[in-house]
């Protein structure tokens, strides 16, 4: 989905990977579900089983970090959490404002999941004048005529646009302007960014579609055993609908991270 304006290369200037970035949130999910339960260390083949992942590439994946573990006792899960977190740079607090307040940015506005994770939402914006003032998840919704002003006061760099479809460009070039230089969207549109921005979308009906499209493929499956004819290969990993992070690739037989791509998808 990239727009030809944000490409970028493969690997980031610190050498780890694209890959690997992209599977490092999934390793962090999985060891923060550890640490709540206090487990204090965790093999390779443990954690990737918990991420979704195969071992031999997680390992490889913690050897970017300058992470071996230790042979017969495997990672220790706290330090693993401090050190996936600074790499993604979650050890710092990132304020992030929300553009277009309505079914889903009200949603994303009350999702607990943002502060624990490191990122703050610093406000509201909606263009609706009536919304102006009244809170949603306890923040007051602000006018997009406070758009510039609220992203200089808080120092914002990242974005979450939330408007419909016909709005976000404009919503974008006004954000890129202010100063914002990463983009999550989730309005049903390719955006165009200059060089230096990032733009990462998120669309579950792809993600709906995809799913349609395996189960359409085993009830396919289905009716010819049934039918008698022979057994088709076996199904590969690849060709294996993943619980999540299946992306148009995933259907399209490419492999993403892991065999799957991220549900969030480069823009
Ligand atoms: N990516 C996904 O999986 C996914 C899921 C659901 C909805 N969506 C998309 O998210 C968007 C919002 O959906 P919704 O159901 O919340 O819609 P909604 O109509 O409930 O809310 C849209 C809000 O945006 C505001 N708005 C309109 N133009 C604006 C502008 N220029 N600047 C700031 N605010 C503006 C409106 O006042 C309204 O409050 C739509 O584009 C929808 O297609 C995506």
């Amino acid at each position: 989905m990239a727009t030809g304006r944000n490409h970028r290369p493969a690997t980031r200037s610190r050498g780890i990977p694209e890959a690997t970035v992209a599977r490092l949130p999934l390793y962090l999910r999985a060891l923060t579900a550890l640490s709540e339960r206090s487990v204090p260390t965790v093999s390779s083949e443990e954690l990737a089983a918990a991420a979704g992942v195969n071992s031999a590439k997680l390992r490889k994946d913690f050897s970017y970090l300058g992470s071996y573990g230790t042979r017969g006792v495997g990672y220790d899960v706290e330090y693993l959490v401090y050190q996936i977190s600074r790499e993604l740079g979650l050890t710092q607090d990132w304020p992030v404002v929300i553009v277009g307040i309505g079914n889903l940015g009200a949603a994303l506005a009350n999702y607990g999941g943002f502060a624990s994770r490191g990122f703050r939402v610093a406000a509201l914006i909606d263009a609706d004048p009536a919304m102006a003032g009244k809170p949603v998840a306890g923040i007051p919704v602000q006018h997009t005529d406070e758009l510039e002003k609220i992203i200089n006061d808080n120092g914002v760099s990242i974005g979450v646009i939330a408007t419909p479809a016909g709005a976000a460009q404009q919503v974008c070039d006004r954000l890129v302007a202010a100063g914002v230089t990463s983009i999550l969207n989730f309005a049903p549109t390719v955006l165009s960014v200059p060089d230096g921005v990032d733009v990462r979308k998120v669309d579950l009906s792809i993600e709906l579609q995809i799913l349609a499209f395996h189960e359409q493929r085993k009830a396919g499956e289905e009716s010819e055993a049934a039918a008698g004819a022979p057994a088709p290969a076996a199904t590969t990993p690849a060709a294996t609908v993943q619980t999540e992070n299946a992306g148009p690739d995933a259907a399209a037989g490419r492999k993403g991270p892991d065999g799957d791509m991220p549900a969030v998808m480069p823009a």
